[in-house]
């Protein structure tokens, strides 16, 4: 007897009504009898039964409770990471869906080729595929490598068995590297049996011309030919890729969907790195019908997503060979810059927190860089971007410049108000006021690693920066300041009060220059350092003042001690 029902989901799922005993009991001769097509039939009778009896049924916790797309792929395992099961994970998770995956054949495969490849027995593919396919509702099968025409044939058995709402078929045959991997024998079965039940089938040129006896297929217009061939042997929609067109400056595919003929066309990103691209493309499909979309719309967007990941993903560097994988979530390119940032966020350097003043730099004629290198130059512990009225891409260009010099110098850049810039320009974090973007939101969009501050005058204010996940509140104003208009003044006393009550480590603000900094610091036994505009940038030379002010806040600090 047989259950696919995993110990867990009974623990977890008050809907399951299996005595745990029965459960044990089940668990422990489960799977032993699937391998056998006679046993085939107890094991239904058996689900079946317990349906009955237990009010287990298969419904009850696939379709209606459960809406998380799906897609189950079929393909082989590439242990490089860039192509098959591993590729087609990584493209259902970057496009956000559920992904559950059977394995056809494990290859040991690098950036160089394949070296060798060990094909799953079609009895245990079929055991996978009762496995997902009796415990989860599945939306849309993806397939890759289907190494012999048994394994094609128990796919087939086992959708027509457990049919989904779509069928993606990447008929796979030859690794980017010119490596076989479905030898002719499969083509029958394609042909005969899973094309018919496909919904969309993307063969590459090498596979369109495979599936057609080898015909040759030499340009754009062999390429429609070839679609509506392959579409004569029963798939709904049919997209050759044209990206190993020869001569071709763009990358031209073409879709049919058995009415008319679409060119697809995208300039080619002259990138090395292109390994894994069929399995990310027809999972990305997947992903995208699997979430509701039209099958056009899906091939749109999916091809908009890998050629995104291959233009972000051209300057990597992984393996030796001469097809690289690619990164399917955009996060890897600036992977040296983060470790080389400090990991978490590192209260001491609010010291000297710089704060920089666009009408301050216009007036002194300095560019935003010019201010922040004499500021970093001079000691700034942390740099603010605060221009207030710069236009968005002049912003983010400055932004650009400014983070090289602070990164070039350890200090953390952040972007005051404008959590677009700091994602824009990869800042190091935001600084948000009461009536900004709430620090909750910011976090969500800015991930874990990236600094946030909050402004906060009051102890409620630095609770919610806490629970919202802030890293420091900024607190003030300590002195009148003409920098901030209608700036209420909080005073020292005020200060101390949020300072002492607050989870987060604070930096206090306004009206903070040499005069006053140590008397500060001195009378706030807690806090980290003062932000500082007008005391800096207000003035002839910053990289004087900011040395002075790192001067008076060093000596503050020691004598702390
Ligand atoms: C370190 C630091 N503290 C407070 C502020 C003020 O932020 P906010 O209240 O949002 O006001 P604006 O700076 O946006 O005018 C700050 N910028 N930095
Ligand atoms: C930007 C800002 N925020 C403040 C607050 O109280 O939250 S005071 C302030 C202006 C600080 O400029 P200066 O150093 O020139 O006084
Ligand atoms: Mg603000």
């Amino acid at each position: 007897m047989a259950c696919a029902l995993p110990l867990e989901r009974y623990k977890s799922s008050t809907s399951l009504q299996v005595a745990p005993s029965v459960f044990r009991q089940v668990r422990n001769s489960s799977f032993v009898s699937w391998n056998s097509d006679s046993n085939k039939k107890n094991q239904r009778q058996f689900f079946v039964t317990m349906q009955a009896d237990n009010r287990v049924s298969r419904n009850m916790h696939t379709s209606s409770d459960n809406k998380i797309p799906h897609v189950l792929t079929v393909a082989g395992s590439d242990s490089g990471g860039g192509a098959g099961i591993q590729a087609d994970l990584k493209a259902c998770a970057a496009r956000r869906v559920y992904c559950s995956t059977v394995i056809t054949a494990v290859t040991a495969q690098n950036t160089v080729g394949v070296q060798g490849v060990n094909i799953v027995p079609e009895d245990f593919v079929a055991e996978q595929l009762r496995s997902v396919l009796y415990d989860m509702h599945v939306d849309v099968v993806k397939t890759g490598m289907l190494p012999s025409l048994n394994i094609v044939k128990v796919l087939c058995r086992s959708l027509r068995e457990f049919p989904v709402k779509a069928l993606v078929v990447d008929p796979v045959m030859v690794s980017t590297s010119g490596d076989v991997l479905a030898g002719h024998s499969v083509l029958a079965g394609f042909r005969e049996e899973l094309l018919p039940m496909a919904d969309i089938v993307t063969p590459n040129i090498k596979e369109a011309s495979a599936l057609l006896n080898n015909v040759p297929l030499r340009s754009v217009s062999d390429m429609r030919t070839a679609a509506k061939l392959i579409h004569d042997l029963g798939p709904r929609n049919v997209l050759v890729k044209g990206g190993d067109l020869p001569d071709s400056l763009d990358a031209i595919d073409v879709f049919f969907d058995g009415e008319e003929f679409y060119e697809l066309c995208s300039p080619r990103v002259n990138t090395h790195n292109t390994h894994g691209t069929g399995c990310t493309l027809a999972s990305s499909i997947a992903a995208e019908l699997a979430k509701g979309s039209s099958m056009f719309s899906a091939v749109k967007l999916a091809k908009r997503y890998v050629e995104t990941a291959l233009d972000y993903s051209k300057d990597l560097f992984i393996g030796n060979g001469a097809q690289g994988p690619f990164d399917h979530f955009l996060a890897l390119k600036n992977i040296d810059q983060c470790c080389h940032r400090q990991d978490s966020f590192n209260p001491n350097c609010l010291l000297l927190y710089a704060v920089t003043d666009s009408s301050m730099n216009r007036k002194w004629g300095r560019s935003i860089a010019d201010a922040v290198k004499a500021a970093v130059e001079g000691g700034a512990t942390i740099v603010q971007l605060r221009e207030k009225d710069a236009e968005t891409r002049e912003f983010i260009d400055a932004a650009k410049v400014c983070l090289e010099i602070c990164r070039s110098y350890g200090v953390p850049l952040l972007i005051n108000d404008r959590i677009d810039v700091a994602l824009a320009c990869d800042a190091d974090g935001v600084h948000v006021g009461q009536s900004d973007m709430p620090a909750h939101l910011a976090r969500s969009l800015l991930g874990p690693e990236k600094i946030i501050g909050v402004s906060c005058k009051t102890i409620e204010q630095a609770e919610q920066a806490w629970v919202d996940g802030a890293d420091y509140i900024g607190c003030g104003g300590v002195y009148p300041t003409s920098t901030k208009a209608n700036n209420r003044t909080i005073g020292l006393d005020g200060l101390r009060e949020v300072c002492q009550a607050s989870k987060l480590p604070a930096v206090a603000i306004g009206g903070i220059g040499l005069s006053n900094a140590s008397v500060v610091m001195e009378s706030v036994p807690n806090v980290k350092g003062v932000a500082v505009v007008s005391a800096l940038f207000d003035r002839e030379c910053v990289l004087t003042e900011t040395r002075n002010l790192h001067t008076v806040l060093s000596e503050a600090m020691l004598s702390r001690k």
